[in-house]
């Protein structure tokens, strides 16, 4: 009915805009007709058009234009083409298209409130001295995970994906509000930004990307029901920053951490772009966008990466075997499980972790093969530019197919397989992979150049200490009757179809039943 409906309205829609068509006597990349293009990006999410972007990529070229009136989408399908676009062009191509509900920093425009609050991001919360001080946050969040996973029944198994995500949410929720907050509040803040995410990642976004006007009045309802749920979001996330706001000024300084809220206070916007012309704080529905980004940008794609690196090691027990026998090498045994849910003493050390580069390469490998965003967030051409011959117009959007590059059989050896040896360098010794791309870009699952994901070392860190703790703890297997299923679905990341079901037993217990 809606497919109907939205194909009709384009129709419409092409009468009225058609004097703008020719608008663009450019020698544009190539791509399908105008009116395949306004077909495609109106019935469709930007996850949704990977697979017939793969088409076009293989008629048109790495290169693809997809067109509606006067303003164009352009998709970039290969490594070379990204590096050249994204590092060596990087200035021009680091704008967002402006979609104004929110004021954080991925849909900042680039200028001085994007650098300032990226900046308070990278310098006050994933500054590695930082990170360090929150190492306390990840082993409580670990030791609640762990437990939670010991409670199940094991010839049954266990879907694993609630529990990560609830073990990010903990997390991320620890950092920016600096106060442990009941399950009950977790999952209702997960929920709201779960259906935010959902929205976010529809058909709506790609056209109020290309055309704020355009896509309120073709999707009014889904319009109402996104500014419903970030009132829902306001009303969840104001009384945790105004409680935070309220401690910080009670106990002046003598707090145990930095939390993301305490930074946001003392940020005073840029007079040029702040709004009303004059430095200015953050208003308390600015902060919710900030903390809102915060908790997004940090879980579910995370759980994502999570939830795919652990179903490729119970899919190949000898990936699993070997990682855990390079942790035992480093850390030795596990030690025994804790007994009724008593905290766990004995965790790997973060620090440890630097000494495992087969860890490293498992977890790259699944960023490689599932990469949990197949595109990046869009990106707004600043000038007209040329590449390979093509001109890439002021105003168009730009992205790139990420999950696409991760499977370029070019670049990867058998691209399908899980292979985490790929990333080892040194006769097996060494993993040093360059997950910036700045030198050259073999896949780039946290973007590229001045947008990529400031979170990316955080990020790695947490799949790190969950995957490492998790094997170092269980045994994983595939339960009774169950198949591991690497089908994939598109929701804000892209998820597992089948979620995970595994067999999961405590290491030291299986080895003294076995003897
Ligand atoms: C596995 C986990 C993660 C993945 C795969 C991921 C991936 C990405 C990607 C693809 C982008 C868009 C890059 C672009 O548009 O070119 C991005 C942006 C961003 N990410 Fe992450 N991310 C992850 C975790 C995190 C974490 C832990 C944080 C911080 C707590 C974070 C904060 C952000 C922010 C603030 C942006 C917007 C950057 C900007 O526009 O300047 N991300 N991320």
């Amino acid at each position: 009915m809606e497919t109907w409906f939205i194909i009709i309205v384009s129709l419409c829609i092409i009468a009225i805009i058609k004097p703008f068509l020719f608008r663009h006597r450019k020698n544009l990349p190539p791509g399908p007709s105008f009116l395949t293009s306004t077909i495609l990006l109106l019935t469709h999410s930007l996850q949704e058009l990977e697979p017939v972007l793969k088409t076009f990529k293989s008629k048109y070229g790495p290169l693809i234009t997809l067109k509606v009136g006067s303003r164009c989408s352009i998709f970039v399908g290969t490594h070379a083409l990204a590096h050249q676009i994204l590092i060596q062009n990087g200035a021009v191509f680091s704008d967002r298209p402006g979609i104004f509900l929110l004021r954080n920093i991925n849909s900042a425009t680039y200028g001085p409130t994007w650098r300032l609050l990226r900046r308070n991001l990278t310098s006050e919360m994933l500054h590695p001295v930082r990170v360090k001080l929150y190492s306390w946050s990840r082993k409580t969040v670990l030791h609640v995970l762990i437990n939670r996973l010991r409670d199940h029944k094991e010839d049954v198994g266990i879907k694993v994906v609630d529990h990560f995500n609830y073990a990010m949410y903990s997390l991320l929720v620890l950092m920016c509000f600096g106060q442990k907050v009941d399950e009950s509040r977790i999952n209702e803040i997960a929920r709201t930004q779960h259906r935010l995410l959902l929205i976010a990642s529809s058909k709506l976004f790609n056209i109020l990307t290309f055309s704020p006007k355009l896509g309120k009045l073709l999707f009014i309802t889904r319009w109402k029901e996104l500014l419903q749920i970030r009132n829902d979001l306001e009303q969840t996330l104001i009384p945790l920053i105004e409680s935070r706001i309220e401690s910080i000024k009670s106990e002046s300084g003598n707090e145990r951490f930095v939390a993301y809220v305490d930074t946001l206070v003392n940020l005073e916007l840029p007079k040029k772009d702040g709004g009303n012309g004059n430095g200015r704080k953050l208003t308390l529905k600015e902060m919710v966008s900030m903390c809102g980004e915060f908790l997004n940008a940090g879980t579910d794609t995370t759980s994502t990466a999570l939830q795919w690196i652990m179903a490729n090691l119970v899919k190949h027990p000898h990936i699993q075997r070997k990682l855990y026998d390079e942790i035992v090498a480093v850390v030795g045994p596990p030690p025994a499980p804790p007994q009724n849910g008593v905290e766990l003493e004995s965790i790997i050390n973060e620090e440890d972790l630097v000494k495992m580069p087969y860890l490293k390469a498992v977890v790259l490998e699944g960023l490689r093969r599932h990469p949990p965003g197949h595109f990046v967030l869009p990106h707004r051409v600043m000038k007209e530019v040329e590449v390979q011959g093509y001109t890439i117009p002021e105003g168009a959007t730009i992205n790139f197919m990420v999950g696409e590059m991760g499977l370029d059989p070019k670049v990867w050896d058998d691209p399908l397989e899980f292979k985490p040896e790929r990333f080892l360098v040194n006769d097996g010794g060494d993993c040093a992979f360059d997950i910036t791309g700045n030198k050259g870009i073999k896949m780039m699952p946290f973007g590229a150049g001045r947008r990529i994901c400031p979170g990316y070392d955080l990020a790695l860190l947490h799949l790190e200490y969950f995957v490492a703790n998790l094997i170092w703890y269980f045994d994983w297997s595939v339960p009774n009757g169950y198949e591991v299923d690497l089908a994939e679905k598109v929701e804000f990341t892209v998820v597992m179809k089948n979620p995970l079901q595994a067999r999961i037993v405590s290491r030291v217990e299986k080895t003294n039943h076995s003897s």
